[in-house]
């Protein structure tokens, strides 16, 4: 082997191929100077990773002074005749050819230029079979055509192929064009067995041409002469495994996990029992599938759709259990109090398993949220011995994703249903449509609660249709139940199909019976504590409910007792740690504040109630009944009303009329002592009313008598009591109209430890769906005239003898 001196220009990441010409930057040309005996440069490229280090081969070249595509074949055989008879310089670029590989036997640097000892190095073996060099053609033009074909000089490029006789410069001409990394150029440069080098060009060019997504048709193409070659060619020691570069294509031979997926397929499908056309579909399907290259853009997509369409539960259902007293006892294992909702839910599984179909009406659960309805779905399903899927509609305002993406848009999936079949494994399951008042209705994405009607309606459902699996899937032996927050927002069709149930707040003692009986060994146990390290009594848990929540459920209060047991769990492992005894904690009312910090509602509404002008009303929001305050204030003016806390026109009406009244049954009150013998009233002072929550809109007419109540006070000076609420429209006649939720606003009272409830009289029948317990801590009083409830809320009753002095003809 013949050994030189060469200079050396490092060329980064390029590597360049013998035969192959490019056009190189210079520095300092008169390094170059025409004529000059420096003809002959080493290019050695570096390894990727670090540019310090070169590899330890690379490519003589030769300047170049007619670039020989311009100057076409002449200047090239040239070259390869004789490499030094010909030499460009343009600009700061030289152009060169690459004529012979070499390996560096060492290197040294002069100043800025770095010189090399070399040796020439040339391939071992040289035998190459006629088919082989047919391969690499075709795999080069292949490519050309394929990934290259923008390029303006593909065709010249092709023509090249074509014609090149000399076997080696062919393929790395090709290699030449690949886009492939440094390191696998730099391993085809090194290669110098030529059979195994060519047809590691042709993997090459036929992988990228594969990555580039190209057409079916083209990859078959691939995949024939992948095997011809397989055939022909021997493997020699050294060339990438076949099977390899077919993982690469995505094309794996038989006998590997791609072919084995589709085996599985089948072996299922066959097992399936379900409809014969519906077989015969998804047959069809993965059929297409066989037939597909996995780069085709549709492969993953059919996979999938068969991969939902075995695992589907076609036949597969889970037995019932069908035992009343067992279901009796699960849900009053699972939760405390809820007779009545429990005695429907028993009586609705009765007729279910009498019936021996899920045919019906469909059970909402409706109330404020932590309630328990989501589990008391959990319950029933546990007490059937069905599975349990819960799925969230709040907010789905897309039909798709209740009936499925078509399988023609990308990313396209199987609709909620679906979904929840193929999670659950089993064609009964008990499906929880979660917030069903929350089904948004937007025209442009279709009408998402049509399209749970028609899942919900015994007469269509056994052939629900999802878009995504076109086969119809029998919907009919779920169970579904649904939760709601409220009623009124159910889309009506959907409300139609439903038994409403409803279930109000907790009131405190029950609160604290829940707590004690289930939340508290619930955290203690998510928490890792052992439960006889720790101790809650109802003092404490009595605190939490009142002074750390505020809610009609019991979903803050478990947070708290979850928090707590938290801050119990630090202290038990870092007893544990260091070996101490870890003696029971009893949660304290100190230990409570020191876990949860100062309490965030104080509850004290003597103090609010103070002075005259506040009193208390009650509200109802979709989250429970709540107590709220009405605030008034005077000063001197001229007759301005302000009206702050976001308040609705109905409530404003509402304050008009109360100042109706007022002024007409009061004339003298209203008048203000600096100007006593005016009769405009309200016209020597300027009134503030004021709801506090500003930020919360309200609205509706029954804080009529609440507004008339607090004005009196306020002008009056005499104080409301702090441990009555009421609730009630007024008339313009001074009568006391009917409200809505009363249930609700007498819990969310009863809650805030109010004793005395006035209401109207025509509510009165409404206070036998109160529980018990509550009405047994309330007095409630019934009433028609705003001057009863005046009697009953204020402090002072002769507030009513001053009115009839004041007008006794009104
Ligand atoms: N009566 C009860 N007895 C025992 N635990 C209860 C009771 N009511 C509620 N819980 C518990 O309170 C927590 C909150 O209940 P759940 O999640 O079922 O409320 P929800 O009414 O479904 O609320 P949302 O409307 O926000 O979904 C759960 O841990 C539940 O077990």
């Amino acid at each position: 082997m013949s050994k030189a001196r060469v200079q050396i220009l490092p060329v980064g990441h390029r590597v360049i191929f013998p035969g192959t010409t490019v056009r190189l930057a210079i520095s300092n040309l008169s390094d170059y100077p025409k004529g000059k005996k420096i003809t002959i440069i080493g290019i050695l490229p570096h390894e990727e990773s670090n540019n310090k280090k070169f590899y330890n081969y690379g490519t003589l070249m030769g300047i170049v002074y007619d670039h020989p595509i311009a100057k076409k074949e002449n200047s090239q055989s040239n070259f390869f005749n004789n490499p030094m008879s010909s030499f460009s310089r343009k600009d700061s670029h030289i152009f060169a050819i690459g004529v012979e590989r070499y390996k560096v036997l060492s290197m040294s640097e002069e100043g800025k230029t770095i010189w090399a000892s070399i040796q020439l190095e040339k391939d071992t073996s040289t035998e190459v079979s006629e088919t082989l060099i047919e391969d690499l053609r075709k795999s080069g033009i292949h490519y050309i055509q394929h990934v290259r074909m923008a390029d303006p000089v593909s065709r010249e490029r092709i023509k090249r192929i074509q014609d090149e006789k000399n076997i080696s410069n062919l393929g790395f001409y090709i290699a030449g064009l690949l886009e492939i990394s440094t390191a696998e150029k730099q391993a085809i440069l090194e290669n110098f067995n030529l059979e195994d080098r060519t047809n590691q060009i042709i993997a090459h060019a036929l992988n990228t041409t594969a990555e580039d997504q190209i057409h079916d048709e083209i990859n078959k193409k691939v995949q024939k002469i992948l095997q011809e070659q397989l055939k022909k060619t021997p493997k020699p020691s050294g060339l990438p495994d076949m099977s390899e570069f077919q993982r690469m294509l995505g094309t794996k031979p038989s006998g590997t996990d791609s072919n084995d997926f589709i085996v599985k397929f089948q072996e299922k499908l066959n097992a399936l029992q379900m409809p014969e056309s519906s077989k015969k579909y998804v047959q069809g399907e993965l059929n297409r599938l066989k037939a597909l290259q996995p780069t085709n853009s549709e492969y993953n997509m059919i996979r999938n759709y068969i991969e939902t369409a075995v695992e589907l539960p076609w036949n597969t259902s889970s037995q019932d259990k069908n035992d009343i007293d067992q279901a009796q006892s699960q849900l009053d294992n699972d939760h405390f109090g809820l007779e009545k909702i429990k005695k429907r839910i028993i009586e609705y599984l009765a007729v279910r398993g009498l019936k021996g179909d899920m045919k019906g009406s469909i059970l909402c659960f409706t109330g404020p949220p932590g309630v328990g309805k989501t589990s008391l779905g959990k319950s029933i399903a546990d007490a059937m011995g069905r599975k349990f899927y819960r799925i969230a509609l709040g907010g789905v305002r897309d039909e798709a994703e209740i009936r499925g993406h078509r399988r023609t848009y990308i990313g396209s999936m199987p609709g909620v249903f679906i979904h929840a079949l193929k999670t659950c494994g089993t064609n009964n399951p008990v499906i929880l449509l979660d917030e069903i008042d929350k089904v948004g209705k937007d025209m442009a994405r279709g009408d998402p609660a049509s399209a749970l009607l028609e899942v919900l309606d015994p007469s269509q459902n056994h052939t629900f249709t999802d878009h995504y699996m076109s086969i119809p899937f029998d919907l009919s032996n779920i169970l579904f139940l649904a939760t709601s927050n409220v009623i009124e927002t159910i889309p009506a069709p959907l409300r139609d199909r439903m038994e409403v149930i409803e279930l109000t707040g907790y009131s405190t003692h029950e609160k604290l019976q829940i707590a004690k009986r289930f939340l508290v060994a619930k955290q203690v146990n998510e928490n890792g504590i052992k439960f006889e390290l720790i101790d809650f009594p109802d003092e404490s848990l009595n605190k939490i409910i009142l002074e750390y929540t505020r809610e009609a459920g019991v979903r803050q209060l478990e947070r708290s007792i979850g928090a707590i047991c938290r801050g119990i769990a630090v202290e038990y492992s870092k007893a544990l740690k260091s070996g101490n005894d870890y003696q029971k904690k009893i949660i304290t009312n100190e230990v409570v504040e020191e876990i949860l910090g100062i309490p965030i509602f104080d509850n004290d509404l003597e103090e609010r109630l103070k002075s005259p002008g506040v009193a208390i009303g009650m509200a109802w929001t979709a989250y429970g009944g709540k107590i709220m305050i009405v605030e008034t204030s005077k000063s001197y003016g001229s007759g301005k009303l302000r009206i702050t806390g976001q308040l609705g026109d109905v409530m404003k009406e509402s304050i008009i009329t109360a100042i109706s009244w007022i002024k007409s049954k009061f004339p003298s009150l209203v008048k203000h002592d600096k100007n006593q013998n005016s009769s405009e009233g309200f016209s020597q002072l300027d009134i503030h009313i004021h709801f506090p929550a500003a930020a919360v809109p309200k609205d509706g007419p029954s804080a009529g008598i609440t507004i008339t109540t607090a004005l009196i006070s306020l002008l009056t000076g005499i104080k409301v009591r702090s441990d009555t609420s009421m609730t009630g429209e007024i008339s313009l006649k001074g009568n006391v109209l009917p409200i809505g939720g009363l249930k609700e606003k007498v819990l969310g009272a009863h809650r805030m430890g109010i004793k005395r409830i006035i209401i109207p009289e025509r509510n009165k029948k409404d206070i036998q769906d109160i529980p018990d317990y509550v009405k047994s801590e309330l007095e409630f009083i019934c009433v028609r005239k705003i001057e009863e409830v005046l009697a009953q809320a204020l402090e002072d009753k002769t507030i009513l003898a001053k009115m009839e002095v004041d007008n006794p003809k009104l």
